[in-house]
């Protein structure tokens, strides 16, 4: 019998580090890892000279769709996914609109993915103050976990939890076997800095940095984590921004509390001045900091703290993305195609941040916190999920595929191009000189969490 694929000569990048060896795929799955698989296949890959890397599990993305697919919807924030080599994301509850908190928005929202989705996704639900009630429904429906914000969310439709709405829904949660995600910044320091600049008439670039000062993720972090330990629930504390954030996560983990640390490509690849002469594209919130805090996060990455990289693809349309009060502008960056180039270029070759340990924070970790038992590693019986990577070719990013031209991170030059994406087995990206090509037959399948095993 046949094999589908062999994947030839490649320097798999496995849990265990970068081995030469052949990968051998049946229906979707890898089904043989050896020094050489001696079968006959219907399709051979000559992959010597590239790293075969575990499709990247990106558990933090806003493709916004249904409701704000002019800002990114499944097609363009899928294909730019697929282009930076990854193979599974989970969604985001807002900015969709209605946003997802509810059963009825769960199956539009899947249904959505199941149609355009050129990749596997799961999809968050939200915890709001209007949902509470709506929690045991969506964890039925099959929600990766909830995600809730502690500050404003930037949209009135997903208002932010209260302390009593997220203590309650960590209790629901960990009912559920489910994670809470929390975005942890201060309600009371960002609402009142911003009010107090913006009544000033204090509206740039360094005074909406100043408004959300590192003492206000730190408080929320530390909020969090007391609420997880009460209640037992399991808390991922998506884009930390300070190694401050990260050192409390790692505390609480040392004492038992099941927290668990997500920083993005942005934090690890711009500074504050970045954002001062950029502009709008760098815009996010918790923001960028200074580069002493960008080198502490390397360095907490590289000592195993920081358990996920995700990239908190959030974009919005030029006009919002415009004008000249800082406050005002979309907060969120578009950066769903970099997230490998960032830890490969920056962490890779210029810090020796080991190719496995890149592996794990941005496919094998995030398989694992949210059990996506198929995911996230080059071993026997996964999901033949599969990004070929050129290591030492270094290339200027000029063609991106999400939604909108603003992406900060056109002209980047990298060392590392994702050369094709392989989705259980079947390639849904190739570069080309002449343009990438996707194939129009793959579409992506709903991921959901798998039991809880005691
Ligand atoms: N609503 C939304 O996408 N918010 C994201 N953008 C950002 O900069 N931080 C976020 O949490
Ligand atoms: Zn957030
Ligand atoms: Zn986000």
């Amino acid at each position: 019998m046949a094999l589908d694929l062999l994947v030839r000569g490649g320097t798999l990048v496995t849990p265990h580090g970068p081995i030469r060896a052949d990968l051998a795929v049946e229906d979707g799955r890898i089904v043989s890892l050896a020094l050489d698989v001696f079968a006959p296949a219907r399709e051979e890959i000559d992959a010597r000279g590239l790293h075969v890397f575990p499709g990247v599990v990106d558990a933090h993305v806003h493709l916004n769709e249904p409701g704000r697919t002019h800002w990114e919807g499944f097609e363009t924030g899928t294909r730019a996914l697929a282009a930076g080599g990854a193979t599974s994301f989970l969604d985001m509850p807002l900015n969709s609109s209605p946003p997802l908190l509810d059963a009825r928005a769960f199956a539009e929202k899947r249904a959505h993915g199941e149609a355009k989705s050129w990749l596997d996704f799961g999809l968050w639900g939200g915890l709001t103050p209007l949902n509470l009630p709506e929690l045991d429904e969506l964890a039925a429906c099959g929600v990766i976990g909830f995600k809730a914000f502690m500050s404003h969310s930037g949209l009135d439709e997903f208002p932010a939890a209260d302390d009593v709405t997220l203590f309650e829904g960590m209790r629901a949660a960990r009912r559920a076997g489910l994670v809470v995600a929390t975005h942890a910044e201060s309600d009371a320091f960002t609402r009142t800095l911003s009010q107090v600049a913006r009544e000033q008439g204090r509206s740039g670039v360094r005074d909406y940095l100043a408004s959300r000062p590192p003492v206000t993720e730190a408080e929320a972090v530390g909020r969090a984590i007391l609420f997880a330990e009460e209640t037992g629930a399991a808390l991922h504390l998506v884009h930390l921004s300070t190694a401050r954030g990260v050192a409390l996560a790692a505390e609480a983990r040392a004492r038992g509390v099941d927290v668990t640390a997500e920083t993005c490509p942005h934090y690890l690849h711009w500074t504050e001045e970045d954002v001062e002469r950029v502009g709008a594209l760098l815009k996010c919130a918790p923001p960028i900091r200074d580069a002493g805090t960008r080198e502490a996060l390397w360095a907490a990455l590289k000592a195993g703290l920081i358990d996920t990289v995700g990239s908190d693809h959030s974009p919005a349309p030029p006009d919002l993305k415009n004008g000249e009060d800082f406050f005002a502008i979309w907060g969120g960056i578009s950066g769903a195609q970099s997230t490998l180039n960032v830890l490969l270029e920056d962490g890779y070759w210029q810090r020796d941040v080991p190719l496995e340990l890149i592996a794990a924070v941005a496919s094998l970790n995030p398989a694992r916190r949210f059990r996506l038992g198929s995911k996230g590693a080059l071993r026997l019986g996964a999901d033949a999920d599969l990004a070929l990577v050129r290591l030492d070719e270094t290339f200027t990013l000029t063609e991106l595929h999400d939604r909108h031209h603003g992406n900060p991170y056109r002209g980047q030059s990298f060392r590392g191009r994702v050369q094709a994406t392989y989705l259980r087995g079947q390639r849904v990206f190739a570069w080309a000189p002449g343009g990438a090509l996707f194939d129009e037959s793959v579409r992506g399948q709903l991921l959901r969490p798998a039991k809880e095993t005691a």
